[in-house]
């Protein structure tokens, strides 16, 4: 009905539109606190809350689920997977979850080590439990934090993994029983064999040509499905969205050969059987992670005086992308962001027209967008009523170089690429370049029709709304009404602690709400320095209504004093140790050893002396909190260039006085 939030983007179609306009642009000044609910995780909240028969179903990272009553908070049940915690090592982006699906009495949540559980909604019992990871090959490192997607009687579920070296794919299980329906992969089997699953006839007539030998046939080549799937109703497809490459580097990949499908590519399957119906790929050859995982929304636009039955997407690559959803045709291809790997698309082909050097073949590249893409997980909104998409956009570059020492290794990710440390000189002006913006993007026009200019690069995703609200939440931690016909700030609130997830609205007794899960993390937390400094709150579900008075209490910063480094020294060395922070640690603990979602290793007490670091990096005496034993991937002196190098980075903290 109008009044509910009952799926991932409230209609299959995903436009986040919520039909309700009690709340508008005359009165959201009104706008107060419902509610809230405080959760014990202080990762990042990604979840899409899903609201139905008077409850609000949400998860929080480690893929715990939570059922709350929806018009006062109270906490009717949760449910604890007991993910491993050292599923933290497989996973690129933090231990985050971005939501739950509801179909009848059943609660599907998928977990961060590769389970899909089905709930009972009224209980939290468990119904069942199934693997979803493919174990044919050893050592693959799957998680899941995309949320599942109900397509009539069928849950469906993705995968992530593609920088560690993983082969994606997409499954369908049966709601009732948990069996699988059937599976589609997204990138070859390496050994041209069929794999007895819906894509076999595809991969050898279409796929398998797109690849050449290469470093592919061991790390399965990427392309997995980590966020976004948009059931179509009208035409019974079923899109998904395929990611970036692995390993990133194109020429160790693939030979610098093939347009390495599916990558990057949106592909439309018979949700019934799985089967291939047609394909786009954004960028052929993707060396860049530029994913096209990102949210696609289907709807209806006018384009030159005809009805158009459309698929919209603004994929990471700062292309916005309008194609027809009955056949993959290509109608517009813009830019919405800053782009420079390539200088536009050809609508003879479909194909992006390279720069020079977009492929690090001879030497480093500095492209925009970068690996966090111009747009990512974070849901945009298209409201019938304006006509237009409102996209969280992130304007970051990134540098690319090949490494010429890669070596693939059991743990941690394997991109092939070489992570750029952030020069201390050049840190204010690559802060003051790393901005992000809300766009209000006319799909038929191919242009914005406003900007709102944002900070910081990481925020929240969008919502809009009948009453021509777009709500949305950002870096420094607000929720903020705008008028959908003109971007102009009509409200905002201070939750206190930064936003990346986007907000939902229902109705319940004939009372409009908004509800949003606010907490900072998820990937660009992990880059540090370019986001906004402050320590990690527990995440919290606030939900608001006209006239709600309700207040949620201040937050206690907690303590996190820096430890004394004076004295304290290594004998390892940390120019050394710089190039093995990159490779091992960067990724979760941040560049320039400073990070948002993990533990600040500049705090950390380890630092101390060899053998406490030992006993944790080599050890893993903290393995409890998702921090592995890297035994297997570094020699004890290695650990201590760590340390030494770590060292010179909380020394220059200690001496400038951060806290
Ligand atoms: O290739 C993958 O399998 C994969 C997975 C994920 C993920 O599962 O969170 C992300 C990405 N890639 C990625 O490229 C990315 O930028 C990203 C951001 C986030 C996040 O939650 O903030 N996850 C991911
Ligand atoms: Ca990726």
């Amino acid at each position: 009905s109008t009044d509910e939030w009952a799926l991932h983007g409230r209609d299959h179609q995903e436009q986040r539109y919520s039909p309700l306009d009690q709340i508008n642009r005359e009165n959201v000044a009104q706008l107060g606190l419902a509610w809230h609910y405080q959760f014990e995780s202080d990762r990042g909240q990604e979840a899409t809350p899903i609201q139905a028969d008077g409850v609000i179903y949400t998860s929080v990272a480690w893929s715990v689920v939570y059922a709350l009553d929806a018009e006062t908070g109270e906490l009717l049940w949760s449910y604890d997977p007991q993910v491993p915690r050292e599923a933290l090592a497989d996973a690129c982006c933090d231990a985050v979850n971005r939501g739950v699906a509801l179909r009848r009495d059943r609660v599907f949540v998928g977990t961060l080590d590769g389970r899909l559980i089905a709930l009972n909604s009224r209980t939290g019992e468990l119904v069942w439990s199934v693997d979803t990871v493919d174990h044919s090959v050893p050592g693959r490192h799957y998680t899941i934090t995309g949320a599942p997607r109900v397509v009539k009687d069928k849950i469906v579920i993705g995968n992530a993994g593609a920088e560690f070296g993983v082969r994606g794919y997409v499954t369908a299980y049966d709601a009732a029983s948990g069996e699988q329906a059937w599976r589609f992969y997204l990138t070859p089997n390496p050994e041209g064999r069929a794999d007895g699953a819906a894509s076999d006839d595809v991969m050898r007539d279409v796929v398998q040509q797109t690849w050449s030998p290469g470093e592919w046939t061991i790390s399965g080549g990427g392309g997995t499905a980590w966020d976004s799937m948009t059931y179509d109703p009208d035409t019974n497809l079923l899109f998904i969205g395929a990611g970036n490459g692995s390993p990133f580097d194109f020429y160790r990949r693939s030979g610098g050969q093939g347009d390495n499908l599916f990558l990057s590519s949106i592909v439309a399957v018979n949700p019934d059987t799985g089967a291939y119906v047609w394909h786009y790929q954004t960028s052929p050859s993707d060396s860049w992670d530029y994913t096209a995982t990102q949210h696609m929304i289907a709807t209806r636009l006018t384009i030159n005086g005809q009805e158009r039955d459309v698929l919209m997407q603004a994929p990471k690559n700062g292309y916005f992308y309008v194609l027809d959803r009955r056949t993959g045709e290509l109608l517009s291809a813009t830019p919405y962001a800053p782009v420079t790997w390539s200088t536009g698309v050809d609508m003879e082909t479909g194909r992006p027209i390279l720069a020079e050097n977009a492929h690090y073949q001879t030497g480093t590249a500095l492209l925009q967008p970068g690996p966090f893409g111009a747009h990512s997980w974070q849901a945009m909104s298209f409201s019938p009523r304006t006509g237009l998409v409102y996209i969280p956009v992130q304007l970051m570059g990134g540098g690319y170089a090949r490494d010429p020492n890669f070596q693939r290794r059991p743990v941690g990710q394997n991109v092939a690429i070489q992570l750029p440390e952030f020069p201390q000189d050049q840190l204010a002006a690559i802060r003051a370049a790393t901005t992000g913006q809300l766009v209000a993007w006319d799909p038929v026009a191919g242009r914005a029709r406003w900007t709102v200019e944002h900070p910081y690069f990481l925020n929240g995703g969008t919502l809009v709304t009948a009453g021509d609200l777009v709500f949305q939440g950002n870096a420094e931690g607000h929720l903020v009404a705008y008028d959908a016909t003109n971007g102009e700030q009509v409200w905002s609130y201070d939750a206190g602690t930064g936003i990346i997830a986007p907000p939902i609205s229902y109705r319940i007794n004939g009372q409009q709400y908004i509800a949003i899960m606010v907490g900072f993390g998820g990937a660009g937390a992990i880059v540090g320095r370019v986001v906004p400094d402050r320590p990690r709150m527990p995440g919290r579900l606030l939900v608001f209504r006209l006239g709600g008075t309700a207040e949620a209490p201040a937050y206690d910063p907690p303590p996190s004093a820096p430890i004394d480094v004076t004295g304290i020294t290594s004998r390892g060395n940390a120019d050394l140790g710089m190039a093995e922070y990159n490779r091992t640690c960067a990724t979760c603990h941040g560049g320039n050893a400073s990070v948002a979602y993990n533990a600040d290793l500049r705090r950390s007490g380890a630092l101390r002396s060899e053998e406490l670091w030992r006993s944790v990096v080599i050890d893993g005496a903290l393995e409890d909190n998702g921090m592995i034993a890297f035994r297997d991937v570094l020699t004890p002196r290695e650990a201590e260039n760590i340390r030494a190098y770590v060292l010179r980075h909380a020394r220059q903290s200690q001496r400038r006085g951060e806290e």
